[in-house]
């Protein structure tokens, strides 16, 4: 019983695809650095480079959209499309999100996408952002954010919706939700990842701060589970991984559907209600030239 309704949650959850796949190049197979088998060949799209590893049935996914893996429709897509390929694919069981961008984990939303663009782009970007958080928060896989580099708004949220988190020790590389600081608000589904994960005091003063954490802050307030120096991040999020696989796949995955559940429901019952607030709030001038400025300081920071 329980596990047919975890069943008929996920299928929920699997919406539709979208045909929107603008100069990506999906399904691509090359060996990997090493050469080998079926299990060492790694696959993917443009922007995400998959390395699965059969033998383990985990798999090494890497954003790379130089120069920061801004989340651009397409990367969120490909996101999307590469992580349904593994979940339908039984041999894996966990997969490791990682960047393959210098010093960058993932710099968010891509905001060109929502400046100076019509109503109808901001919508369908949107959607994409909706669809991509939905599939990582109710992932039945173990997902577990190699997190090496900056990680800001957006990027925090994928790290959010992954089950753990390891965060490399550079004072450099802060994460949170710094959307206040951009003149916007984070969503409601934003908000309840984060009070999910540091609880509701430590998310209403970071919020409306905008806070971006350095490591150890990020540790103390319980937004990364382990902050290793930088050559260890990789090893220590594949021995996260093995704890975490330790556990019978469906015990955990009806656990996880349980924790979480509530929290996607509420994204899906309102999933247009949503949409259109996005697109209203973001198209409106005031939000167009404070995201411009915002863009246009990043652009001049240089050096
Ligand atoms: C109802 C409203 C709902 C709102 C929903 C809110 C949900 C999510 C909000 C967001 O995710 S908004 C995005 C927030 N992101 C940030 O504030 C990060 C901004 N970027 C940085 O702080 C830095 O770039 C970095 C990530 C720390 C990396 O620093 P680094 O020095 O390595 O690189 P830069 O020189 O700063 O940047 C290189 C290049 O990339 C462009 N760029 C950076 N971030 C973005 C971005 N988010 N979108 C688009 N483009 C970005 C930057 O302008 C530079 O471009 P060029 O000058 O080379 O053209």
């Amino acid at each position: 019983m329980a596990l047919a309704s975890g069943v008929r949650f996920a299928e929920r959850a699997l919406l539709r695809p979208w045909a929107l796949l603008r100069g990506t190049t999906l399904g691509r197979t090359e060996p990997a650095a090493g050469g080998g088998g079926d299990g060492a060949r790694r696959f993917g799209s443009q922007r995400v480079l998959v390395e699965p590893d059969a033998a383990s049935g985990v798999a090494v996914m890497k954003l790379r959209n130089p120069p920061v893996n801004a989340l651009s429709l397409e990367l969120l897509t490909e996101l999307v499309i590469s992580l349904e390929k593994l979940e339908n694919d039984k041999t894996f069981r966990g997969v490791i999100l990682t960047s393959d961008c210098p010093r960058v984990f993932c710099a968010g939303l891509d905001l060109t996408e929502i400046c100076g663009r019509n109503p109808a782009h901001c919508a369908e970007y949107w959607k994409a952002m909706q669809e991509l958080w939905l599939r990582t928060y109710l992932s039945s896989l173990v997902l577990v954010a190699a997190i090496n580099g900056a990680c800001p708004a957006g990027g925090c949220i994928i790290a959010l919706s992954c089950d753990c988190r390891v965060l490399a020790d550079n004072p450099k590389y802060r994460i949170g939700l710094n959307e206040t600081l951009l003149g916007i608000i984070a969503p409601f589904w934003l908000k309840d990842t984060y009070v999910n994960t540091i609880g509701h005091r430590a998310s209403e003063q970071a919020l409306q701060l905008g806070s971006l954490f350095p490591p150890a802050e990020a540790l103390q307030v319980g937004l990364v589970d382990q902050v290793v120096p930088e050559d260890q991040v990789q090893s220590t999020a594949l021995s996260e991984m093995a704890r975490w696989l330790a556990v019978p796949d469906h015990a955990r995955q009806l656990t996880k559907n349980m924790m979480r559940k509530a929290t996607a429901d509420r994204l899906l019952r309102q999933r247009d209600a949503d949409t259109q607030n996005f697109v209203s709030f973001v198209c409106r001038d005031s939000i167009q030239k404070s995201l411009q400025a915002y863009l246009e300081k990043l652009r001049q920071r240089k050096g």
